[in-house]
């Protein structure tokens, strides 16, 4: 047995292998220490291998799922090997050989399917990247309900797509260099020859039995490679019983937002920074359903860049805004329904039970409830969700209702799960083994009088079926009867059986084996219809999913007092009276958030955009404004009403976001490297039509260099003529609205009372003097001794301050575009520089820590002064 498990482990040698013997599965050697310590399990020894006790843990069969969730969580995978004979078998082969066992199966993060192991509420996408770095194929599948797509993306691309997807599993190929990705993402490495290129297409074609992909869609070759990689993967993991893909399908890149993975980590927008704390999704949504969770998570993470596909989404919200009654209907319809996709994709996959089927049923008869609650004014998008869904819930769901019983709700229901009337043979077997039963009971009554023993009982054990027992003191009443022959002493008691018994057992043998095996074929033909009707079933329930979020964004837009924004083309800017969605639900009394308007639509004749600079006081409200702002354009494009009183946005295809910064220091990159890392990135990719709000950029470095480089880069924004918001405590940066036309001042109202500050949390034209900071801090609860210090030492600078002179002279700054031309033209071949460039490239890059490499870089700015005359 060894042997043969050793065999298998060699041939699976990445994962724990749960090794099946019997009702347990069992691992061995380290697999058992890990599983010990992974599942807080007992590892004890079993026989000995070259000398040496072997170490072991087990599980039962019946316990796997849950253990499979404890390993899955801790990124563990697992690869399932099953006997594939029965021991009988096996024995008559001889006594000591081994049942047969193969691996049925690896279970990972990205390919699970059972709905425990599942977050009903998120999709768990799968992804292969393939190609490299002229450009990149991404495929992504939600496994489990067989949702498949295929995108291009470009190098600087590769990181905010990754962001986008939010995969739970990645599948790479070896040496390719990922951008930093979360840690609760699997990455797996495979060998490059996975992810080729070279007839990709075809074979990808050939999986999905079409001559050529482009029956699907016009798809590229990284794409195609990226796309088979998928499907290579989920053959290795998922050996036979592969979950059905659906046909893959192109995502656009164009018609969404663009937001990278730092402004979605800073804006908070499906996963919070703190574990248990409040994001944009999870303080709006009000869906009923799992699939309705996931649908609205994918609209808020890709937001459309299309004013039409926008504006017919607030028409749907619209309408149900307008009829509470269809709205609560709707809503009443859909709650708590299950995700049928995923239910066909187990049955598909053989791990199918009957209550996915009731699941499939129960879908496709809310689907018709929704359809007949919908309202009566029926924009484009409602009028669609109707027709399909007054589809359902169609012949397959009255087939299914007819068929299926309420016990097949019950988990892992092995029997009674078809209804009565269904099949008159399994009604037949089913009478029989009742009148069995009642049989049984007269046969006892029978025996009593016979044998004049009350105490006289038949039972049923699994070791002897049934029997006839007797307490030990009338034992010899029944030796003395023919018909009786013994089966078992006990202590208390003797059990007998009688050639009637043995008939009727047989017979209720016979006839409860015969039901269950009518119960099955009558489930293998109600899978077949259901894995057949796969697509349709795939159409209504993307209207349920769409349906479910419409009413619930109607439901927040009520309940949150929200309003329908004009989302046109252009670079309008608009929001009156704006609310923080998150901050604002998160005040025990929602009246006490102070709304705000912000205005960057470009002037009168203006083709580009305005910048606003933010000052004000330390917990002003600067930085919520910002994100109001940014979250408002994102709900508005993700079809949402927005919490404003009017808001009028130009589409926006890029957001950037950096508030505050955070250190990278696994990456070697302390936390001003980053900050710069991420404003190079804005200012290098940012256009017109972007949205770009940043806080205190600048301030991880000394005063001057920050206020520098704050100035520089919003000169540069401006340049750019993107819409703009900046908050800072550089009081010096207020300046440039004097010299800039399409840049305005703004800033946070505060009162001073006795000393102390009131935080009016009021964005007013006009600039602030100062940060109030040494007063924030006394709130914070400073020591009054520090804080008194930090007063003198403030009056002390205050009064050496130079301030205006600063402004002086920074008031007679060139302007940033005569100085710099938009495209700045490479310096001549600097010599020293050039020097330096050689003797780096002799350096082997994966060798260098970062600060050698820092150092580097140092130096070069230095030969590069000196080249240029300046050192
Ligand atoms: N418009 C508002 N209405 C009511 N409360 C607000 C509003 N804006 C902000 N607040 C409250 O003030 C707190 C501080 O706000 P915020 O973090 O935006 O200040 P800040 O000016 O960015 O501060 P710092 O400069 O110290 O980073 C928030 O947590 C929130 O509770």
């Amino acid at each position: 047995m060894m042997a043969q498990y050793l065999a298998i482990k060699a041939a699976y040698p990445e994962g724990l292998l749960f090794y099946r013997m019997g009702d347990f599965y069992e691992m061995f050697f380290d697999d058992a220490h890990l599983a010990a310590r992974a599942l807080s399990i007992h590892c004890t020894t079993r026989g000995t291998h070259l000398g040496e006790p072997i170490p072991m843990a087990g599980v039962p069969v019946h316990a796997a799922e849950e253990h499979l969730a404890r390993l899955i969580a801790q990124n563990i995978r697992v690869v399932i090997a099953e006997q594939t004979e029965d021991p009988a078998e096996a024995k008559k082969r001889g006594a000591k050989s081994v049942v047969a066992r193969e691996v049925v199966r690896v279970v990972t993060p990205g390919t699970i399917t059972e709905e425990r192991l599942l977050d009903p509420s998120r999709a768990a996408l799968l992804v292969t990247i393939a190609g490299g770095k002229g450009g990149y194929g991404i495929a992504a599948a939600d496994v489990a309900s067989g949702r498949f797509q295929l995108l291009a993306t470009s190098e600087e691309g590769l990181s905010a797509e990754l962001a986008r997807l939010d995969p739970v599993e990645l599948i790479a190929p070896d040496g390719l260099t990922l951008p930093h990705l979360p840690p609760r993402v699997t990455v797996t490495r495979r060998p490059p020859s996975m992810f080729r290129t070279s007839e990709a297409s075809a074979r990808l074609a050939e999986a999905f039995g079409v001559a050529d992909l482009a029956a699907f869609g016009a798809f590229s070759e990284v794409e195609a490679a990226a796309g088979l990689a998928l499907v290579l993967y989920l053959q290795e993991t998922q050996i036979e019983s592969a979950p059905p893909l659906d046909p893959p399908r192109k995502d656009a890149p164009g018609d969404v937002m663009v937001i990278d993975a730092a402004t979605r980590a800073s804006l908070e927008l499906t996963r919070a920074s703190r574990a248990d704390g409040p994001t944009l999704l999870s303080a709006i949504d009000r869906t009923v359903s799992g699939i309705g969770a996931q649908r609205l998570a994918e609209r808020i993470a890709s937001p459309s860049t299309r004013v039409e596909t926008i504006a017919a989404r607030h028409d749907a919200v619209a309408v149900f805004i307008a009829d509470p009654e269809a709205r609560a209907g709707v809503r009443r319809a859909l709650k708590g329904v299950s995700d049928a996709m995923r239910a066909v994709g187990r049955l598909a996959a053989g791990r199918g039970q009957p209550r996915d089927a009731l699941a499939v049923c129960r879908a496709l008869e809310a689907a018709a409830t929704a359809a007949a609650a919908l309202p009566a004014e029926r924009p484009a998008l409602v009028a669609a969700m109707g027709e399909r869904l007054a589809e359902a819930p169609g012949e397959l769901g009255a087939r299914l209702a007819a068929t299926l019983d309420e016990r097949a709700a019950s988990a892992n229901a092995t029997d009674g799960y078809v209804a009565e009337g269904v099949d008159a043979a399994l009604d037949e077997a089913r009478v029989l083994q009742n009148e069995s039963r009642r049989f049984v009971a007269a046969l006892q009554a029978d025996y009593q009088q016979a044998t004049g023993v009350r105490a006289l009982k038949i039972k049923h054990n699994a070791v002897l079926g049934w029997f006839v027992e007797v307490p030990a003191g009338h034992a010899d009443t029944l030796h003395g009867i023919d018909d009786f022959s013994h089966r078992q002493s006990l202590a208390s008691a003797v059990r007998f059986t009688t050639d009637t018994l043995r008939d009727l057992e047989s017979r209720i043998l016979a006839a409860s084996d015969d039901a269950r095996s009518r119960e099955q074929a009558i489930f293998a033909a109600l899978v077949a219809d259901i894995v057949a009707a796969r697509p349709w079933i795939a159409a209504v329930a993307d209207k349920m999913a769409e349906l479910d979020v419409t009413a619930a964004l109607a439901e927040i837009a009520v309940a949150a007092r929200w309003t329908r924004p004009v989302v046109e083309e252009g670079l309008a800017f608009e929001v009156a009276a704006g609310r923080h969605p998150v901050v604002e639900a998160a005040l025990a009394d929602a009246s006490r958030f102070v709304p705000n308007d912000c205005d960057l639509t470009p002037a009168e004749g203006d083709a580009k955009a305005r910048a606003t600079i933010l000052t004000g006081p330390n917990m002003g409200g600067k930085s919520t404004y910002l994100r109001q702002n940014a979250l408002i354009a994102i709900l508005a494009q993700a079809g949402a009403y927005v919490p404003a009183a009017r808001a009028r946005i130009g589409v926006v295809d890029r957001l950037f976001s950096r508030i505050g910064a955070s250190d990278d220091l696994a990456a070697g990159r302390s936390t001003f490297m980053v900050e710069m890392v991420e404003l190079a990135a804005i200012l290098n990719q940012a256009g017109p039509g972007a949205l770009v709000i940043l806080d205190e950029i600048g301030r991880g470095t000394a005063t001057f260099d920050g206020l520098s480089i704050a100035w520089a880069a919003l000169e540069r924004l401006n340049e750019i003529g993107c819409r703009t918001l900046f908050a800072t405590h550089y009081h010096e940066l207020t300046a440039l609205a004097d010299r800039r036309p399409r840049i305005a001042n703004a800033t946070m109202r505060v009162k001073e009372w006795r000393g102390d500050i009131v935080f009016l949390h009021q964005v007013e034209p006009g600039a602030a003097d100062r940060s109030y900071g040494v007063q924030v801090a006394r709130l914070a609860g400073l020591p009054a001794a520090v804080v008194r210090r930090a007063r003198d030492v403030l009056a002390r600078l205050e009064e050496s301050d130079r301030g205006a002179a600063r402004a002086a002279l920074m008031a007679d700054l060139p302007l940033f575009a005569a100085t710099v031309a938009p495209a700045e033209p490479a310096p001549a071949t600097p010599h020293c520089a050039s020097r330096l460039v050689e003797a780096l490239d002799g350096l082997d890059p994966d060798a260098l820590s970062p600060r050698e490499a820092l150092e580097a870089l140092y130096e070069l700015k230095a030969a590069r002064a000196v080249d240029q005359g300046e050192g």
